[in-house]
């Protein structure tokens, strides 16, 4: 706090400040605040942690603009994202909203335009090579859309788990190459793939692909497991297994995943999916297991707004549709909400019934 009335305050040797500097107590409601409270206050924000200082993924003001043919495309305006350690999270968004663009980012595959974003203690914008190698070998793994961009058609399912371990440069001895080899075993048994152990991806299903693909992905026993539409080219069934590998992953090995995706049965299946909408985060659907008196167990959702560090709050288009909102409404302050009108004096929102 700036204290300019506390200040006045330690002048007049009184221990009453007012809230807002000198002379404007009165015009902000009068509000006279003990300097001991005021003490309090400021020892207290001093103790929050910074955004996003306990958060595995932190995105903040993230702006990505992509200029092609002389035009420029603004695929991130500004996204704010926050993802705990452990998370099974899922990202879910229209075309072109700019889902893909910021999973580049967080696999340290593309650099954001401004803003901060940091994973696991690495600032992606200030990475130098080396680092950016470290962080994409160690500390994220990827899985793609396309089967076949996961893995190499020349190696086996364990060769292929093997390989990233291999490029991380951890000892060429014998031991530690039969440590790999275990670990390799034991990542495909995990994943319910432990059979497709010498076969090539040529002789796999889709699903059993993306299987050993996430296995490929959790070899060096990343932080963070991102994956870009998974399930995308898979019927629902096998797309439901390969959800389920990922669930193994985060609940056997505490991996932290995030999965982008247009399937709603993956959608529908984590505890957090966040909205983005033109570049930004605009709502998430938070789900909870609640237990009624019977004992019976049912998983509530709720949907939430996101408000971004600036204060932007997204209307979802469809209240604002039904409402018939264009371009502004009216805001009230209660004591334990905020009302939002349509503002019917331009003549928006809809007419007010008459019964
Ligand atoms: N390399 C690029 N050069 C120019 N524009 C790009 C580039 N990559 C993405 N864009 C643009 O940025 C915007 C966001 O794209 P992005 O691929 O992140 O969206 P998305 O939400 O992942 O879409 P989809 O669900 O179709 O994959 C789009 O307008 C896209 O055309």
């Amino acid at each position: 706090m700036s204290g300019e009335g506390g200040e006045d305050a330690v002048r007049q040797g009184t221990d009453e400040v007012t809230g807002g500097g000198s002379g404007d107590a009165g015009a902000r409601g009068g509000a006279v605040r003990s300097l001991a409270e005021l003490e309090r206050q400021v020892a207290e924000r001093r103790q929050r942690p910074a955004y996003g200082e306990d958060a595995l993924i932190s995105c903040d003001r993230l702006v990505r603009i992509f200029t092609a043919d002389g035009v420029e495309v603004q695929a991130l305006q500004g996204l704010d994202l926050l993802v705990n350690k452990g998370e099974l999270m899922a990202l879910v968004g229209a075309s072109g909203s700019g889902k893909s663009t910021l999973l580049n980012i967080l696999a340290g595959l593309d650099v954001p335009t401004a803003g901060a974003a940091s994973v696991g203690g690495y600032d992606l914008l200030s990475m130098d090579a080396a680092s950016r190698l470290r962080y994409r070998r160690e500390v994220v793994g990827f899985v793609w859309q396309q089967t076949a961009r996961n893995l190499l058609p020349y190696l086996t399912a364990a060769q292929n788990v093997v390989l990233p371990m291999q490029l991380a440069g951890r000892g060429g001895s014998f031991r530690a190459k039969r440590q790999r080899a275990a670990r390799a075993t034991e990542l495909l048994d995990m994943l319910g793939v432990g059979y497709c152990h010498d076969r090539h991806p040529g002789q796999m299903s889709g699903g059993e692909q993306q299987r050993a693909a996430i296995a490929v992905a959790l070899a060096n026993n990343p932080s963070v497991v991102l994956a870009d539409e998974p399930t995308g080219e898979l019927d629902s069934a096998t797309g439901e297994q390969v959800f389920a590998s990922f669930r193994t992953a985060n609940e056997e090995l505490g991996t932290t995943v995030v999965v982008v995706t247009h399937d709603h049965a993956v959608a529908d299946a984590v505890r957090r999916t966040v909205a983005i909408r033109d570049g930004r985060t605009a709502s998430e659907v938070v789900r909870h297991t609640e237990v009624d008196e019977h004992g019976q167990e049912s998983v509530v959702a709720r949907e939430y707004a996101t408000v971004d560090r600036a204060g932007r709050l997204q209307l979802p288009r469809d209240y604002t549709d039904t409402l018939e909102i264009r371009s502004r409404v009216l805001l009230e302050l209660e004591t334990d909400h905020i009302g939002v009108w349509p503002d019917r004096r331009s003549g928006e929102g809809k007419a007010e019934r008459q019964d």
